[in-house]
């Protein structure tokens, strides 16, 4: 984090704001004291130009600390956000659902921290404080009524922030299930239908779709769901699914704040009132000595300027919490190797990807041209991709001119997902993402290349997770992204899924092209026969044959 110097700022502003507060009741409650005793040729003006003074600085304090506090805020948020991507690139991300969470909630949380409690802490204890020191030091009557309330305000402290700690756990998990929840649930939203036709025919009358797309819905629809059409994650619990019980948490926590709050209050009010009932000998001197009532004016106002320290123990509660959540966000790093060059062959020995049930895969696969990989739908055609590319931790061995590559990704190879990613951008953004120098005739001529010019200008955009754009045009710029990354090994999943013959043979003539002096694996179920193929790796349950001849190897 480089930028903390404002940090700072921001808790001295916090600090001279509430030492500007305090001190104006402390001056103005000793001002109206002393004036109603005040001798012939008492100077009023110096007392009430202080307390104007003050009035000022405590104005402009606030606003400064709110507004360097946010602006330092955003400069934080925008840190750790850059920090967790950081942590984040180069890894499989095993919960999507929960980086989220950490991403939006808990990233916030922790950039907070300044102005949500450390500066409100720190400004409290240190009025705190000064004011039991000076009230001792200088003898006011009362300073022991003070040093109590000390001593009560340290302890209420604590309890709030064992109670706080135990809610703000339990809200990090009732938000990560939320999460989890409505991720599912609204990724089911294409088969919404289902669950509604399922309902009018059980219950024989109609159900107003909109209704059961509402989030009150929620509970209902997921229910439905999973009974009728087991569209929802197996582990989806409904009573976690509920907005309330995330709503409930939070309420629980500003609830126990206020609580000790109000205690607090009647701490302090119950000192003011057994100072003025004489308990204290304090009345006596209140008579004589305009500076006891200091000290009871103090207790008075105690909540206002010491009350607000539970709610932001609260909020450090939360914090913790969010540290712990964004240290046990779950990815899994992939290793990244260098380039190699190919000279002979990529070999395969026993190679299958780790915990999947597919064909252990024992091949040779040419220095370049076109392997075509294919075999029934779930043998492991696009496993097998993804662990030779490196995507996926794999058993067996993966060789390159027979020097056996450790596990990891190989930086110039690239995997051609069968459902692409597409990002919410410009044409140029997803064909380019890296932002290499590429050429912008290169650009063009690759899309006319693959007959998707009429996509064309780059400046393009391509909505919102590219969906506007047909399933074979994702395809098309993924491939395009991949062929302009000039990999050395390109290995493509289902090309020619839901292209028109037309289509597969521009696709075709731009694979063969590559896979001049490139390697080239695709996945396929149909070979076009523009294809030139070097040679087809047969993927079996029972065995892997290497459909050239040779029968490499029988599971
Ligand atoms: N993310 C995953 N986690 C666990 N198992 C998976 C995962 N993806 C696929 N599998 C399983 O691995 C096996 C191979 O799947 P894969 O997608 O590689 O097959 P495929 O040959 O490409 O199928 P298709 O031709 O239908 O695309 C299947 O049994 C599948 O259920």
């Amino acid at each position: 984090m480089n930028n903390t110097k404002p940090a700072y700022i921001t808790l001295l502003l916090a600090l001279l704001h509430g030492v500007a507060g305090i001190s104006i009741l402390v001056i103005s409650s000793w001002f109206i004291a002393v004036s109603a005793i005040a001798p012939v040729g008492f100077n009023y003006v110096i007392p009430a130009v202080v307390i104007r003074a003050l009035a000022l600085l405590r104005i402009a304090s606030g606003y400064a600390s709110m507004w360097v506090g946010h602006n330092d805020l955003l400069a934080r948020i925008a840190n750790i956000r850059l920090s967790v991507f950081s942590q984040l690139e180069n890894t499989q991300i095993n919960e999507k659902a929960l980086t989220t969470e950490a991403l939006a909630q808990h990233t916030e949380e922790l950039a907070s921290r300044w102005i949500a409690w450390i500066a409100p802490l720190s400004s409290a204890t240190f009025i705190f404080t000064c004011l039991c020191v000076v009230a001792v030091g200088f003898g006011f009557p009362g300073a022991g009524l003070l040093i109590a309330l000390f001593v009560v305000w340290s302890i209420a402290l604590v309890l709030q922030g064992v109670g706080a700690l135990r809610i703000a756990k339990r809200a990090t998990h009732a938000n990560a299930r939320f999460r989890q929840a409505s991720t599912n649930f609204l990724n089911s939203s294409a088969i919404w239908h289902l669950s509604t036709a399922f309902t009018n025919t059980r219950e024989g009358k109609t159900t107003c779709a909109d209704e059961s797309h509402t989030l009150q819905g929620l509970e209902h629809d997921v229910a439905t769901n999973r009974e009728a059409a087991e569209v929802s994650a197996p582990d989806i619990n409904i009573k976690d699914v509920s907005a309330k019980v995330v709503w409930h948490e939070k309420i629980a926590q500003k609830n126990t704040a206020d609580r000790t709050a109000w205690w607090f209050q009647g701490v302090a009010f119950l000192l003011v009132v057994l100072t003025m009932s004489g308990a204290f000998s304090i009345t006596q001197t209140l008579l004589f000595a305009p500076i006891a009532i200091v000290v009871p004016m103090v207790l008075l106002a105690a909540p206002d300027w010491a009350g607000n320290a539970f709610s932001s123990i609260s909020k450090f509660a939360q914090y913790k919490q969010s540290v712990k959540a964004l240290q046990q966000m779950k990815a899994t790093p992939i290793k990244m190797l260098c380039e190699r060059e190919i000279n002979t062959a990529v070999t395969l020995t026993e190679f299958s990807v780790t915990g999947r049930r597919t064909s252990k895969v024992n091949t040779n696969l040419p220095a370049r041209g076109v392997v075509c990989v294919s075999g029934a739908s779930g043998c492991g055609k696009s496993s097998l991709l993804q662990g030779l590319a490196g995507l996926l931790p794999a058993d067996g061995k993966r060789e390159i001119d027979g020097v056996n590559m450790p596990p990891g990704l190989v930086t110039n190879w690239r995997y051609v997902e069968q459902e692409p990613v597409i990002l919410s951008g410009s044409l140029a953004l997803n064909l380019d993402p890296a932002g290499r120098c590429i050429s912008h005739s290169e650009f063009i001529t690759l899309m006319q290349e693959l007959g998707l010019e009429k996509l064309l200008p780059l400046t393009t955009w391509v909505g919102k997770a590219g969906r506007p754009l047909s399933g074979g045009e994702r395809k098309r710029v993924a491939l395009a992204r991949a062929i302009l990354a000039k990999p050395r090994v390109l290995l493509v999943d289902e090309p020619f899924e839901g292209l028109d013959i037309h289509t597969q043979q521009r696709v075709c003539d731009v694979l063969n092209r590559y896979a001049t002096d490139k390697l080239v694996v695709i996945a396929s179920h149909v070979t076009p026969k523009a294809l030139v193929v070097q040679k087809n790796v047969q993927l079996d349950e029972a065995s892997m044959v290497a459909v050239n001849g040779e029968h490499r190897a029988t599971l």
